[in-house]
Formats: structure tokens, C-alpha cells, sequence
């Protein structure tokens, strides 16, 4: 079907999985990788595209996206979501199952599975539902789940409450080897909050969410992951004491992984300050310390992935009253450059970043990807570090445009994304 050989040339190549670090050419046969070396005679291709000055790296996956569809299509569909992705430099997304319906039944997993082989530009990761409804009282068939195409569990967007179900979804995670993925967040201290608690929400007067509230239940999550032997991946990690409990955890050889989003790395409460409501966002950012402990735990490994949490909403979520708008912002368009920020400041290599966007999420969510080793599918993300945009409602490719970048300066862009040798997005 595809008999191209389509050559890439003159590029860095980064590829953690075999610790590559070269300046060459990439060459792809039928969809897969089939060579890379410092040169490949370009006879050896039907097309050839250079690549001077870009890296040539895995195709990026964002394991925590939401694509809100089934439901909620105003705001993003499964066709609007992966071309944002792909736009970004995603090759693959896992989508969370608080659509409306939620995912917690095969048939909504193959709607969207279906959908996805009509529409996705790239690939597509269904995340179920851990409870029924994710209303936190009664399991969901993971077994069916998983056989319907659900690659893990997670109630995201809402935390599970109940420590003895929570429990009961590792064991059950773990008959059928399903990553689990944790919200956490202690509703009981999060109950009304609207940012981070602490100076800003008291000159704001609007009611704070703590850092407990996070940190309380990653140790719950840590603690389970050890009761129950088998593994936790906490979402969107927004606070040092968060990172303190992980480092620990790991350190105790507990079966841990976390993520952490990009906003939590860029951003502190202080977004918030002029009501932008594009800034709220939960878990909420948090304060100049929080971020330094983020930063460094992506530096040190104590923090496995970055994820973007893209989360659309519209203006009716998000044109009205600070305390009447929905949580969550977009991010799959701006990831790559605001992570370029961390290797510019000499925080993470090249190569720690594609592990970050790339390798680990496939190891964590076990599919397939976050790799360049011959044989594999060519899914392959070409980024300029160099070239500068704004960001504007306009130049965004997700339906929504909650982004609390807007009108910010971005050095670096994703200028070709490839899955299995096909071009899904080209600047
Ligand atoms: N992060 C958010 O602020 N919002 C997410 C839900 C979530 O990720 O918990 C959403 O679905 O809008
Ligand atoms: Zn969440
Ligand atoms: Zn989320």
C-alpha cells in the first residue's frame, strides 16, 4: 500500500530508547523505520525532505488529553482534538473518560475507537472509567473495557473518594493488567476552592484549594500502590510537597510514575490575578516554590512525564464569573515549546525531554511508540527549536481556545508530524 521511501535528511535525531543523540538521516520503508545513519545515499528513497536545523524525534504522545467527545463536541471533538495534537507534535493522545457519557462501558470505548479510524489524525488511547459513572461507588468491567480497546483506568475529573474502592481497583487493574491513574485530590479539603490557597485567593477573596489537598492523596495513592503491589501513576502533579511524597515513595521502592503539565512548570498563581479565567485550572497553579520543586523533579527523574491535561472548554464555561467557570485549559499546541524553555535553561537535555513527551508515556500506558529503533511504525515529530510564533485564538487548531498563553511568545514548533509514515500535520 505505502511503498514510499521517504528519506529524511541532515537532522539531530534524538531517541532516548537507544540513547541516540546523531546528526544524520532517517530513512522509512512501508510505514516503519527502516534505518537511521550518519548518511543514506538518497537513492535509496522515492521522496526526500530535509531536515537541516530540526530534531527528529519519536512522535510524542500525550497520555492525559480530553477530547470530549461523546458529549460535549462544541468544545472539541475526536477529529478537532488529534489535529491540535498533531499540530503540537502528538503522535498519539490517551483520552479521559469524563465525557458525557462517561467512558465506563465498552460500547462508549468503541464509539470512540470508531470514531478515531474515521476522523483521528493521530492515534487514540481510551482511558475508562474506574467507577460506574465515575460517581466512586461501584467498579467498572475493566475486563470488558480493556478487550473493547481501553488501555488504562482513571475517574479523572474527579477523585476516587473511597480509599476501600480505590484499593479494589488496583486489585482489579491488576488481573488485567491495566495502568491505573490517579486525580488526586482530598475532595474534602478541595470542597468550594477555586486556585491555589494562599496570598492570591486571600487578596482575590475567592476560597483556596491547599497543597494538601493534593499531597494527602498521592499518599494515599503511594500507600495502596504498596498494599496492593501493583502500580499508581499519579496525574498532573501541581506541588512540592506532592513531588516530596513521590521522591520518598520511589525511594522506598513503591511502585510509583507521575506526571506533571506544562502549566505547572511555566506558571504560578499569579496567572490568576486578573480573574483569567483561562488560568483556572485543577489542579490549581500554584506558588514560585511549587513550580521550582516541578522543574526539578522533571530534571531528576522523580517526576516521570509530561502530559498537558488538555482540557477545552468555551466561552460559557469560561466568559463568565471567576467563580462560575469551569477548570481546565488547552495545551497540546504549546507543550513543546514551553518544555524547549527547560532545555534552554539547561534544566533537561534534548534527550530527557522526548523521554518526558515521548518514552516514558509509552512505557507508563504500555502502547506501543517513543521510539525510533528500526522495525518500529514510523510515528516521527520534526520540531524547529528555533522558529518563534504568538500564540493567538486564531493560529490554534483546538476548537476551544482557553489557553492562558494567549499572546505569549513561543520559541520553538512542531513542523512535521508523521504517523506510520503518513504526514498528518505540516507547518
Ligand atoms: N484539569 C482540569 O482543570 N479539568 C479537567 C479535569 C481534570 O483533568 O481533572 C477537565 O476535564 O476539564
Ligand atoms: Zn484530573
Ligand atoms: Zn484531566
Amino acid at each position: 500500500m505505502n511503498a514510499m521511501k521517504l528519506l529524511i535528511k541532515g537532522a539531530r535525531i534524538l531517541d532516548p530508547s537507544q540513547n541516540l543523540d546523531l546528526e544524520g538521516d532517517l530513512l522509512i520503508e512501508d510505514g516503519l523505520i527502516r534505518t537511521i545513519d550518519r548518511k543514506i545515499p538518497a537513492e535509496a528513497a522515492t521522496e526526500v525532505v530535509s531536515a537541516r536545523g530540526l530534531w527528529l524525534v519519536p512522535g510524542l504522545i500525550d497520555m492525559h488529553v480530553h477530547l470530549r467527545e461523546p458529549g460535549e463536541e462544541w468544545k472539541e471533538d475526536i477529529e478537532s482534538g488529534t489535529r491540535a495534537a498533531a499540530a503540537g507534535g502528538f503522535t498519539a493522545v490517551a483520552c479521559m473518560p469524563n465525557t458525557k457519557p462517561p467512558n465506563d462501558s465498552p460500547e462508549v470505548t468503541r464509539y470512540i475507537l470508531d470514531r478515531a479510524r474515521e476522523v483521528a489524525l493521530t492515534r487514540v488511547y481510551p482511558v475508562a472509567c474506574i467507577s460506574k459513572g465515575q460517581k466512586g461507588e461501584n467498579l467498572a468491567p475493566f475486563g470488558e473495557l480493556k478487550e473493547a480497546g481501553a488501555v488504562a483506568v482513571s475517574d479523572d475529573g474527579r477523585p476516587v473518594a473511597d480509599s476501600g474502592l480505590m484499593r479494589m481497583a488496583l486489585e482489579y487493574a491488576r488481573s488485567f493488567d491495566l495502568p491505573v491513574i490517579s486525580h488526586t485530590e482530598d475532595p474534602g479539603l478541595s470542597a468550594g476552592g477555586q486556585i491555589n490557597e494562599g496570598m492570591v485567593a486571600a487578596r482575590l477573596g475567592l476560597k483556596g484549594i491547599p497543597a494538601e489537598a493534593e499531597a494527602v492523596a498521592i499518599f494515599r495513592e503511594v500507600a495502596l500502590a504498596g498494599l496492593v503491589g501493583y502500580p499508581i501513576h499519579i496525574a498532573h502533579v501541581s506541588t512540592a510537597l506532592g513531588v516530596e511524597i513521590i521522591r520518598r515513595a520511589k525511594e522506598s521502592g513503591l511502585p510509583v510514575t507521575a506526571e506533571t503539565a506544562p502549566h505547572y512548570f511555566t506558571l504560578t498563581e499569579e496567572a490568576v490575578l486578573e480573574y483569567n479565567t483561562n488560568a483556572k485550572v485543577n489542579p490549581p497553579l500554584r506558588t514560585a516554590k511549587d513550580r521550582e520543586a516541578i522543574r526539578q523533579a522533571l530534571a531528576e527523574g522523580v517526576i516521570d512525564a509530561i502530559a498537558t491535561d488538555h482540557a477545552p472548554h468555551g466561552p460559557l464555561e469560561k466568559k463568565v464569573e471567576f467563580p462560575a467557570a469551569a477548570f481546565g485549559l488547552i495545551g497540546l499546541e504549546t507543550a513543546v515549546p514551553l518544555t524547549l524553555n527547560l532545555v534552554r535553561e539547561g534544566l533537561l537535555s534534548p534527550l530527557r525531554m522526548v523521554e518526558l513527551l515521548a518514552t516514558s508515556p509509552a512505557r507508563i500506558l504500555k502502547v506501543p511508540g517513543g521510539t525510533l529503533k528500526p522495525g518500529s511504525p514510523a510515528d516521527i515529530t520534526l520540531i524547529d527549536p528555533e522558529e518563534t510564533w504568538v500564540v493567538t485564538e486564531e493560529n490554534l487548531h483546538s476548537r476551544s481556545k482557553n489557553s492562558p498563553f494567549l499572546g505569549w511568545e513561543m520559541k520553538g514548533r512542531t513542523v512535521m508530524t508523521m504517523v506510520e509514515g503518513r504526514i498528518v500535520w505540516r507547518s
